[in-house]
């Protein structure tokens, strides 16, 4: 008896979760389109698979490049998009029958700061989680409110130049990037505060907002200053707040090289990459204040 002969069967193939971040600067109120697209081709593949031919396989890297090249004209909705890229690689390549077309869009608001929607930061739209730690230590009560998971990012006053450069040094100076971080911090209140009857919930949501307010409204000469400020303005404002401590990955837009495809890019096209990322913590405290260890005992990581 013969055995079967072993046939190819359905196939696609294409680059996965392209991190594409497009924005509109026409005017100083900045627009921001943040995509994850993901492109898959369908069609005559089968040399590919079964005797090592590529001629038929257009390159996962040029479906990537495709994606960034076409966000340069705007992307409006996803829908218009994944239609735009789906025509043009069904009519660029004969064999390329059809495909599917993928994105998740993330929704961004504007931060709101001095009363106002702001111009260039902006805050991911409802993923925050408010955190909360009581240790009783004998008859003292050491409360932290926190927060996680609070994804800011601004188009434009923010740069990082003036840092030493040794032979492993290529990051080239800016000061017109893009800086976004997922902000986590804990704030350790004291004395007056450590008492059920306080209105901890007033007392996050001002936090929250100061947070927002005081990343939206500086120039930042880096993510470090960023947080010194940040910490700083909620130390400022709210009294009953001893100390604050802050984590913050910089999370890198890398400007995308258009180049290549006869575009140029100032600053409109970004690779948002999800690692390797900075990650920027400190301690912002009032001088000669204790820090009682008790409160911190059991934190994983900085904060
Ligand atoms: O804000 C920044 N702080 C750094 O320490 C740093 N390092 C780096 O490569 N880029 C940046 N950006």
């Amino acid at each position: 008896m013969t055995e079967p002969a072993i046939v190819l069967g359905a196939n696609q193939y294409g680059k996965a979760e392209v991190r594409v971040v497009k924005v509109t600067r026409d005017t100083a109120r900045h627009e921001i389109d943040d995509l994850n697209v993901t492109s898959q081709l369908r069609g005559d593949f089968a040399a590919a698979h079964l005797a090592g031919d590529n001629a038929h396989v257009v390159a996962t890297d040029t479906q990537k490049n495709t994606i960034f090249a076409f966000a340069r004209d705007g992307i409006g909705s996803p829908e218009a998009f994944l239609l735009r890229l789906a025509d043009h690689f069904t009519s660029s390549f004969d064999w390329v029958s059809g495909g599917r077309w993928e994105a998740e869009r993330f929704a961004w608001d504007r931060i709101v700061a001095d009363g106002s929607p702001h111009d260039h930061a902006f805050v991911r739209s409802g993923q925050v989680v408010r955190t909360a730690v009581v240790v009783a230590d004998g008859a003292d009560r050491h409360v932290l409110g926190g927060l996680h998971s609070l994804t800011v990012l601004k188009t434009t006053e923010s740069g990082f130049e003036g840092f030493p450069r040794d032979r492993y040094t290529t990051l080239q100076e800016t000061s017109d990037r893009i800086l976004a971080t997922d902000v986590a911090a804990r704030w350790r209140y004291d004395g007056v505060a450590a008492d059920a009857g306080f209105d901890y919930d007033a007392a996050y949501e001002s936090v929250r907002l100061l947070l927002l307010e005081a990343f939206a409204e500086r120039y930042s000469a880096a993510l470090q200053t960023t947080l010194f400020d940040m910490g700083s303005r909620v130390l400022e404002r709210r009294p009953e707040i001893a100390e604050i401590r802050l984590s913050m990955p910089n999370k890198h837009h890398f400007v995308v090289d258009l180049a290549p495809f006869g575009l140029d890019n100032p600053n409109e096209v970004f690779f948002a990459a999800d690692r390797p990322y900075g990650l920027i913590e400190a301690a912002v405290t009032r001088a000669g204040a204790a820090s009682p260890a008790a409160a911190w005992e059991g934190i994983a990581g900085f904060c």
